[in-house]
């Protein structure tokens, strides 16, 4: 029957693989289905046969093999390399798409070459960051992300989430938390931004009673409310450089002590941080510790913005929709998805929260359109009014030239405000930060138009 399986073997093989409890199939060269087990039948087969058929065509729908289909593919990886190969891929189930962490292991012959491949998937269960909350995307930015996320979470490693404002950073702590050892301990989250010296230390390390005035009684510190469990430190990058070096200490030593306090502490957390701003480049400028950015980032994972991933963008409306309107049967019309995709979100996830929250209370009939969704002026953020206009007559350059004289203008009339200026003109404070280091480099003179 198939390459090298003999009908009669097919019981045994099937047994074989019954004793994995994974969803797991034996595939050929051919990227055919030779055997599956119980689970992946459940699974994935929804009542179909799918023996001799393309793992690729049950999985995924396509009608190429998945590195054709410009994703990765394991089978072509493990065939490419002799090794078994880890890869999170979207698979079509019964309940729908579902991202799937898949083993490929390759199978070989008394002459060491590779007849066949058991995979093994494993559905990633529990998405959900809170309840309720699930991390949604399907596009491969956003998947790529996810496998690093569930690769990161079992382990007690400190990963760095660095991503625009609104990507989904919290969310994504949350789900490392969820999916850790420490998942039945607290996560506690600090928020970094705002927050004075003093308060700092009190507010992480506690304080002991009589240790400055106003402390009436003894007060346990979020590093005591984290034991066990996971620190998170969102807004790291906002933290002042008196500060890093206590963090620094902390984090090396695992030690600290509650302010009036003589007595060591041993910490006991898992820590995640996150921020929106390039700790490279401070790091460079010299407001962000070297040391402290290398012990905060041994796992970096980058959030894509929206930009990057505008196949989720529906989804995401969509999901938004029915969360935040669970009575209603709300819908977006095809206008309104079409315009959803078509627009710059600078806010991210977070701003098309925002838009959707209020399109449920502009809409009347059970379909929004894109008048719903859009705001009274404009749909991007406006450009301050101070923003002076390109004279007329203005003389013919090049494109990057032009470029390069607007941003040097509206740095100055921003103030150096690098966050704003880059929402203000719908591009990631990184993609800002490009632009004006090669303005710098190429020292264009300082003339205004
Ligand atoms: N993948 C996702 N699926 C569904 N909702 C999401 C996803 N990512 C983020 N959200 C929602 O978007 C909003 C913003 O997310 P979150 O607060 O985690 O972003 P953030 O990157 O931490 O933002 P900031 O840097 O401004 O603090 C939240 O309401 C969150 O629930």
């Amino acid at each position: 029957m198939f390459s090298n399986i003999d009908s009669h073997d097919l019981p045994a093989i099937t047994s074989l693989l019954n004793a994995i409890s994974d969803p797991a199939v034996l595939l050929n060269l051919d990227y055919e289905i030779c055997a599956a087990n119980d689970a992946y039948r459940r699974t994935f087969a929804n009542e179909e046969d799918i023996l001799q058929r393309h793992c690729y065509e049950v999985s995924h729908g396509y009608s190429v093999p998945c590195d054709q289909a410009g994703e990765h593919c394991p089978l072509r990886q493990c065939l490419d390399t002799g090794q078994r190969q880890r890869i999170l891929h979207i698979h079509n189930t019964a309940r729908g798409r579902e991202h799937v962490n898949v083993e490929l292991s390759p199978i070989c012959n008394d002459a060491g070459d590779i007849t066949f491949f058991v995979e093994i998937m494993q559905p990633l269960q529990h998405r959900d960051s809170l309840p309720g909350q699930p991390m949604l995307g399907y596009s491969s930015a956003y998947t790529r992300m996810l496998e690093l996320l569930s690769r990161a979470a079992p382990s007690d490693i400190s990963v760095l989430l660095l991503g625009d404002s609104g990507t989904g950073k919290e969310l994504a702590a949350q789900y490392l938390h969820n999916h850790s050892q420490r998942s039945s301990k607290p996560f506690v989250t600090v928020e970094c931004s705002g927050l004075t010296e003093s308060l700092f230390e009190s507010e992480l390390f506690g304080y002991e009673k009589g240790a400055f005035t106003g402390a009436t009684q003894k007060k346990p510190g979020l590093i005591d409310a984290a034991r066990g469990g996971t620190l998170f430190l969102d807004e790291v990058g906002d933290i002042p450089l008196p500060m890093q070096v206590k963090l620094l200490r902390l984090i090396e030593t695992g030690a600290y002590r509650p302010v009036g306090s003589i007595t060591p502490k041993q910490a006991d957390f898992r820590l995640i941080c996150a921020t929106h701003r390039q700790l490279e480049d401070m790091v460079a400028a010299g407001t962000f510790r070297q040391d402290l950015y290398y012990r905060i980032s041994p796992f970096p994972v980058l959030l894509p913005s929206l930009r990057e991933r505008p196949e989720d963008i529906v989804p995401l409306a969509t999901h938004l929709l029915q969360q935040l309107s669970p009575q209603r049967p709300l819908q977006l019309s095809d206008a309104a998805c079409e315009w959803l995709t078509s627009q710059i979100f600078p806010g991210n996830i977070r701003e098309l929260r925002n838009r959707i929250e209020r399109a449920i209370l502009l809409c009347d009939s059970n379909l929004i359109e894109p008048q719903h969704l859009q705001l009274p002026q404009r749909d991007t953020p406006a450009l301050p009014a101070t923003a002076a206009p390109l004279p007329a007559g203005l003389p013919l350059m090049p494109l990057d030239q032009l470029e390069q004289h607007y941003l040097q203008q509206l740095q100055q009339q921003y103030e150096g405000d690098n966050a704003s200026l880059a929402q203000a003109l719908g591009v990631s404070e990184r993609t800002l930060y490009r632009k004006l280091r090669s303005l710098r480099s190429q020292k264009i003179d300082n003339q205004p138009f």
